[in-house]
């Protein structure tokens, strides 16, 4: 390096070192600010006071992303401040949010990038635990798959909204990618046996006919629990994510094996509380339909003549008795916008049951 470089260097440095020092202050500054925030909530209300307001965090980083100069890309400065406003958060009252666990699932990576790293993550066995967990206020929120581009609607989740109080509180979409994992006792040429979850065997089956045709596909309750399994079998492999292979110490003999290469996955986070507007909302929504023809037409006649964009319609028997369905309905804006009001005022009419699951902010990140 010549001498005129590294003096440029220095300089630059400098200016780095200066920069980071105003960093410093400023996000000091605006974590006691958080700290006045939350005197202020807990005076206000009693002892159900809510610190967590996922309105308010996606106008923070709608913001900044619509605010960022660059170069730095939008969603990489959202990142950053996604975990700054964590910390916040945690310095208010540390956030505990239920998954669907082992430790190393793409529920927890979701939880994760919805939440930042300095909540408090408890991993659960099922689906219905993080439903049991939220309820009974053992923890705050919980985080549950619920759609994915590739295999479709997750009907376990969408079964445990028909009998509970729960509220949708936010959405994150995570981007799947599938690795195949070998311990380091796996013999490669050997591998008889593939483990995974059924979801994530079924988004990588192309790969599996052509690469592991013989190989047992076994399905297990998640990708974690599939990676811990090979740790003891010289003849398995695990097919799960990143997280999983850094969790269990698992290297990956083929990267991104999934069919779609957009595969991805939604996650709801439920809560017990109703969430406010954020300005770009979503409301999802269940509804019993009495078995008469064209129900369908006329549950869905409000939207279309409001006008109202719908992100999502499912259909699942209902437990009430045979051939009767209810429908799970996404659509654009907040329950407590007219437009809404009115949408909903007529489908409750004409539906044998409404239930309001929730209205949340749209994924931001
Ligand atoms: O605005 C609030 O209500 C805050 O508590 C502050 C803050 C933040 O750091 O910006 C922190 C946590 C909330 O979830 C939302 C925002």
């Amino acid at each position: 390096m010549t001498v005129s470089t590294e003096k440029e260097l220095l300089n630059l440095r400098d200016e780095i070192d200066s920069l980071d020092q105003q960093i410093l202050k400023l996000i000091s500054q605006r974590a006691t600010c958080a700290q006045r925030v939350a005197d202020v909530k807990m005076a206000a209300g009693a002892d159900n006071t809510q610190f967590y307001r996922p309105e308010r965090e996606a106008q923070v980083l709608r913001k900044i992303m619509d605010l960022n100069p660059g170069p730095l890309d939008g969603e990489e400065m959202a990142r950053l401040f996604r975990e700054i406003m964590s910390a916040c958060l945690a310095l208010e009252n540390p956030v505990r949010v239920a998954f669907l666990g082992p430790e190393g699932t793409f529920t927890q990576e979701a939880a994760l990038k919805h939440f930042g790293h300095s909540a408090v993550t408890v991993p659960m066995s099922a689906i219905d635990e993080v439903f049991r967990e939220v309820e009974s206020g053992a923890v705050a929120y919980g985080v549950v798959p619920v759609e994915n581009s590739t295999e479709g609607v997750i009907n376990h989740t969408l079964d445990n909204f028909m009998d509970s109080n729960i509220h949708i509180c936010g959405e994150v979409v995570l981007r799947i990618h599938h690795h195949l994992l070998v311990s380091d006792v796996t013999r490669k040429d050997k591998i008889s046996r593939i483990y995974s979850h059924a979801q994530s065997l079924a988004q990588c089956r192309k790969w599996l006919d052509a690469h592991y045709p013989n190989a047992e596909r076994v399905a297990v309750s998640s990708n974690a629990e599939a990676a811990k399994f090979v740790r003891g079998e010289w003849n398995a492999a695990a097919i799960a994510g990143e997280t999983a292979a850094d969790m269990y110490e698992l290297s990956k003999l083929s990267e991104k094996i999934e069919d779609q290469p957009d595969n991805s996955t939604r996650f709801l986070i439920i809560g017990s509380h109703p969430i406010p507007a954020s300005g770009d909302d979503k409301t999802s929504i269940l509804v019993s339909m009495r078995n008469q023809p064209g129900a369908l037409h006329d549950l869905l006649e409000p939207f279309h003549r409001l006008g109202i964009d719908l992100t999502r319609v499912e259909t699942r028997p209902s437990k009430s008795g045979a051939w009767n369905y209810v429908f799970f309905i996404d659509f654009k804006g907040h329950s407590d916008s007219d437009m809404a009001k009115e949408a909903l005022s007529d489908v409750a009419e004409r539906a044998a049951d409404l239930k309001i699951l929730g209205s949340y902010p749209c994924g931001v990140l």
